[in-house]
């Protein structure tokens, strides 16, 4: 569905308080791993997103009920599972519908999931999801665009993930909880929507030993029960923001944060010459004393600075007087941001993954948005630039970030968006 664009007049700063949304990539895996009890959970922090809507869709269709009890509060039951396939029409909607693997693995035993396909910024593998598999005792076939997987009786064991991956460490997990296997992953993802996941299965009685270290010990138990649970919040919704009021050289304060989540962005914020104030759950970010200065910036796997916050700390850069570099060998085509903010005057060159940015005064444009971040990059360009940016593309906003317009006018910004058409895309 087309919306209507996101219109932003820009030069204003920004100010205020702002309660940070729910994570979305810390919901997703724990909605899916929800389907591994016949008992009712109740969930807290759950994003109002288009992606959660698509999970909630894929989980209806293999026999999840759900009901909104608040606005980011649900219970979710699974009384059987009616079937035990992730069909192409939602998995190719959203990459992520590909631990559904996992959790249909661990609670019947078979599976069968779409192949993701590839997305905006370029190849996204998911081979190592398929050699955990395997090494564990899974039998998979690759069969015409659908992965087909059956758990044998001698699943268990242990895999060494040849690089982090965060999804890949998902599905191996949600394939491990049930039975009497006992499953070790070395080299596992310390990121926190990992650690999150594994907070949750434990509090439904689990036993996955390790959760925010590399090695990982999985020891099956026979059914989990119901619970409640709490979701973090998102640390990439977090970031933008603070990179937001860097970029207008605002003073904002976030709350509902984990300061220890954004840490390698507060530093690098830091290196840059704004001021980052942290509480317990609050930061303040104030960026309306000095100058700001160019850095130099290199994705890495959590708790190095996420790709995901990768196209908005460049938008943030090609604002900053002097030369900055930023490099994302993570995802090493995330670029579909960089001809857009070229329209608003953005100086950028690009070669491999390496884009070597010289700072300016962004002018308003028309842009689109190819992908979430990039969308996210263009806003932030269009609440610096003078003049009007007009962002199309607001469908993939949609996937992270809650009610953006309405919470970006919150904190002063001049944003408006046909919320008529908003609302009707999210029902
Ligand atoms: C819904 C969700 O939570 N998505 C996040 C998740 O994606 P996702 O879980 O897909 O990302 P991964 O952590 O798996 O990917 C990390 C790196 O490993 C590579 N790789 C991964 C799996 C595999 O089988 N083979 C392989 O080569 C990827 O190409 C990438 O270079 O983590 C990414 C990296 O922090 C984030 O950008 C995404 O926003
Ligand atoms: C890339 C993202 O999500 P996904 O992995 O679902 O594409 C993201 O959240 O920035």
């Amino acid at each position: 569905m087309h919306l209507s664009p996101l219109r932003i007049q820009g030069g204003r700063t920004l100010g205020g308080e702002l309660a940070v949304q729910p994570s979305k990539n810390a919901a997703l895996p724990i909605l899916v791993a929800s389907l591994l009890s016949s008992e009712p959970i109740t969930l807290h922090g759950i994003p109002r997103l288009s992606d959660v809507y698509t999970i909630l869709e894929l989980a209806s269709h293999v026999g999840a009920q759900h009901a909104w009890t608040g606005p980011n509060s649900l219970t979710i039951h699974t009384p059987q599972l009616l079937h035990t396939d992730a069909p192409y029409a939602l998995v190719s909607k959203m990459r992520a519908s590909f631990i559904m693997m996992g959790a249909l693995l661990g609670r019947a035993g078979e599976a069968t999931v779409s192949m993701p396909g590839g997305c905006a910024f370029g190849f996204r593998p998911v081979d190592q999801h398929v050699k955990a598999f395997r090494a564990l005792g899974i039998e998979v076939q690759e069969d015409g665009g659908n992965f087909q997987a059956t758990r044998t009786p001698e699943f268990g064991g242990r895999f060494v993930f040849e690089m982090l991956t965060v999804g890949g460490t998902h599905n191996a997990i949600l394939a491990s909880v049930l039975g009497d296997s006992v499953v070790t992953l070395e080299n596992a993802s310390i990121d926190t929507d990992v650690v999150d996941l594994i907070g949750f299965l434990n509090a439904l009685g689990a036993d996955i030993r390790g959760a925010g270290t590399n090695t990982l010990e999985i020891r099956g138990v026979r059914a989990l029960r119901g619970g409640e649970y709490r979701v973090i919040p998102d640390r990439i919704e977090a970031g933008t923001f603070m990179m937001a009021a860097a970029a207008t050289r605002s003073r904002l304060t976030l709350t509902n944060l984990r300061p220890d989540h954004v840490r390698a962005l507060s530093s690098k914020l830091s290196e840059m010459g704004v001021q980052i104030l942290e509480s317990a759950d609050s930061l303040v970010v104030d960026a309306t004393a000095t100058a700001l200065r160019p850095v130099d910036v290199t994705t890495q796997s959590y708790p190095g600075f996420p790709t995901d916050l990768q196209p908005q700390m460049s938008a943030l850069l090609a604002t900053i007087d002097g030369v900055s570099i930023v490099q994302d060998p993570v995802y090493k085509d995330r670029l579909t941001h960089v001809a857009e903010l070229q329209r608003m005057g953005a100086d950028i060159k690009v070669s491999g993954y390496s884009q070597v940015i010289r700072g300016v005064a962004l002018r308003g444009a028309p842009v689109k948005a190819a992908d979430l971040r990039a969308g996210a990059a263009l806003f932030i360009a269009g609440l610096t630039a003078e003049g009007e940016t007009v962002i199309d593309g607001v469908e993939y906003l949609n996937r992270g970030y809650e009610n953006l317009a309405a919470r970006l006018r919150s904190i002063g910004a001049d944003v408006y968006q046909d919320e008529a058409s908003l609302a009707s895309a999210m029902d």
